[in-house]
């Protein structure tokens, strides 16, 4: 590609007047004098991401995959565009940039009006445009940057000028929070070392962190002949590789730029840099698997579906409530041999649990056949949706996806929940039971939304059940930034002084027989409740 100059291309209107509409112009509203403001009764915040990059009409990559990517992810996107280029499968065939005056007007419009949180970065192909952005943000401070240093199509083409690399170096880098470059990029960005070792690859992220971002994530999707798909991340201190499934497809075209406005997105969001790019991870690497026999165009390299949590079950989503860990508080687990020794149903007993005050309910159903479980399941899901309480489902993702459950409990020795995720899509609640640090990192990573510690105290519930104590659950909360419920012997006796640990993300016990193996589950119920609230101080 040849940036400087750019090619000629038919104008509608000279470069000097980048506003084709008689003026005045509009003016810039302020917030406190704009009138449908002032009307709103009460405003939804919603996340907020600018992607300041290239269009690729083929649509994979570039703006295109940044506004899919954060919509799939549930924040808004608005775009600057840096420059169009004709693509395909088989690569770039064109590129134009956009004026500059006129990127520096986009910039105005989107950051003087529309309270953006993020701003990721793309293609941002001369110089002149970098220093407009950082002057831009100068004047319009945002949350957080993210910086995807685009330098070359993963075709090989060419899609920033030489001149640019002094720029991000010098100036946009030592504003940004993260920079994402792959490997041909970090060595571009380090005057052409080679990188072909995960060595190499935390070497480059150190030198790369030194031009002034607070994170650096060199991205391993072009290292040849590994299982594992394989990026490194530094903080200054520490680093942290993140390593995934590689999927064989030929539809990886754009997987930057979706990482990237991922982790803008989930940063948009609120959440920590870690887990924004965990979550963008695995978003990519869900992506990939769900698109990665998709045919379209004739070239080489494909584009993934975005919006692939459309077509996986539930259909649902945005539908769902957002996990809140308080429900944690008091989770009851069924036994049918429980059950069956004091002659109550299924949904007898979970009617009793929620009476008593359950916040949440998980059927444990080991020695039953499949079809009257799903009866009783779908049974329960109307007793639990009337009274607002989430049902889950221990173990069987079958189930629990045949009874629309709000989500499901699994083991170490069942099926992982990334893989629970991949099944029930992104708004069902997926918890696993831990009993160290390594395994609720591990959960954490597969995208879990909390973990069951225990057993605490000995447990006759489960067989071979090794006992944790306070210091096996004390461990677990501690490594982990998830929700815990504390699991195993806990009773109306032993129950006060598991909420007396007090760790912050510990938010409840979960109890089996000290509720249903018993004459009255819902007086045990609430009994227990109030052995809790009294240490919580919650009514
Ligand atoms: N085949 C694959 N399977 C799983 N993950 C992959 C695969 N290819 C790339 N990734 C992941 O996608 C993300 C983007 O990395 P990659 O190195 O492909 O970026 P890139 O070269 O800038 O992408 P592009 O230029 O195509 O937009 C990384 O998290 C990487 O690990
Ligand atoms: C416009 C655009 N931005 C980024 C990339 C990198 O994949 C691309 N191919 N095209
Ligand atoms: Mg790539």
């Amino acid at each position: 590609m040849s940036c400087a100059p750019p090619p000629p291309i038919l104008r509608l209107h000279p470069p000097s007047s980048i506003s084709p509409f008689s003026s005045p112009r509009r003016p810039h509203l302020s917030p406190r004098t704009c009138p449908w403001r002032l009307a709103a009764a009460r405003e939804m915040p919603w996340p907020h991401v600018l992607t300041v990059a290239g269009s690729d009409s083929s649509a994979g990559a570039g703006i295109q995959a940044d506004v899919k990517a954060c919509a799939a992810l549930g924040a808004y996107c608005s775009s600057v565009i840096t420059a169009v280029t004709a693509q395909n499968t088989a690569g770039v065939q064109g590129v134009h940039l956009v004026p500059e005056e006129l990127i520096r007007e986009q910039l105005q419009s989107v950051l003087s009006d529309m309270s953006v949180d993020v701003v990721k970065t793309g293609m941002l192909p001369s110089a002149g445009i970098i220093k407009i952005l950082c002057e831009s943000l100068q004047k319009f401070p945002v949350k957080a940057l993210v910086v995807d240093p685009v330098m070359v199509s993963t075709s090989g083409d060419s899609l920033s000028d030489p001149s640019t690399l002094t720029y991000y170096r010098d100036g946009l880098f030592a504003m940004a929070d993260i920079v994402t470059p792959n490997v041909k990029e970090a060595s571009k960005l380090l005057g052409g070392v080679s990188l072909h070792t995960i060595a190499d690859m935390r070497d480059a992220a150190e030198s790369i962190y030194k031009f002034g971002p607070r994170y650096v994530l060199v991205k391993g999707g072009d290292m040849p002949d590994s299982s594992e798909a394989i990026d490194v991340f530094y903080d200054g201190k520490e680093f942290v590789e993140f390593r995934g499934h590689r999927i064989k497809t030929r539809n990886t075209h754009g997987t930057g730029c979706t990482l990237a406005s991922s982790i803008a997105a989930e940063l948009a969001k609120g959440s920590s840099m870690l887990n924004a790019v965990q979550v963008a991870k695995n978003f990519v690497e869900s992506a990939l698997h769900h698109s990665k026999d998709l045919v379209i165009g004739n070239g080489p390299q494909g584009p993934f579906d975005h919006l692939f949590r459309l077509k996986c079950p539930p259909y649902n989503i945005g539908s769902q409530q957002r996990f809140n860990p308080d429900s944690l508080f008091l989770y009851a687990v069924t036994d049918s041999r429980m059950n069956k020794r004091w002659g109550h149903s299924i949904e007898d007993a979970v009617k009793a649990a929620i009476e008593g005050g359950a916040t949440i309910v998980q059927l444990r159903e080991k020695d039953i056949e499949s079809r009257p479980f799903l009866e009783a399941a779908k049974a329960c899901m109307e007793i639990c949706r009337s009274s607002g309480v989430p049902l889950l489902i221990n173990d069987r993702v079958d189930i629990a996806l045949a009874c629309n459950a709000d989500g499901v409990h699994v083991g170490q020795s069942d099926i992982s929940a990334r893989e629970v995720r991949e099944l029930l899509g992104p708004g069902k609640i997926i918890g696993v039971s831990c009993k160290t640090p390594a395994q609720a990192e591990q959960a954490w990573r597969d995208g879990a939304d909390y973990l069951g510690c225990g057993g605490v105290f000995p447990t006759t519930t489960k067989a071979n059940n090794p006992t944790l104590g306070f210091e096996g659950l004390k461990a677990v909360c501690l490594a982990s930034k998830l929700p815990v419920v504390a699991i195993g012997g806990i009773n109306a006796t032993n129950a006060g002084s598991v909420m007396e640990l007090d760790f912050p993300n510990l938010k409840g016990v979960a109890v089996v027989s000290a509720l249903f193996d018993r004459e009255c589950v819902s007086s045990e119920t609430r009994n227990l409740r109030s052995i809790l609230a009294s240490v919580r101080c919650l009514a």
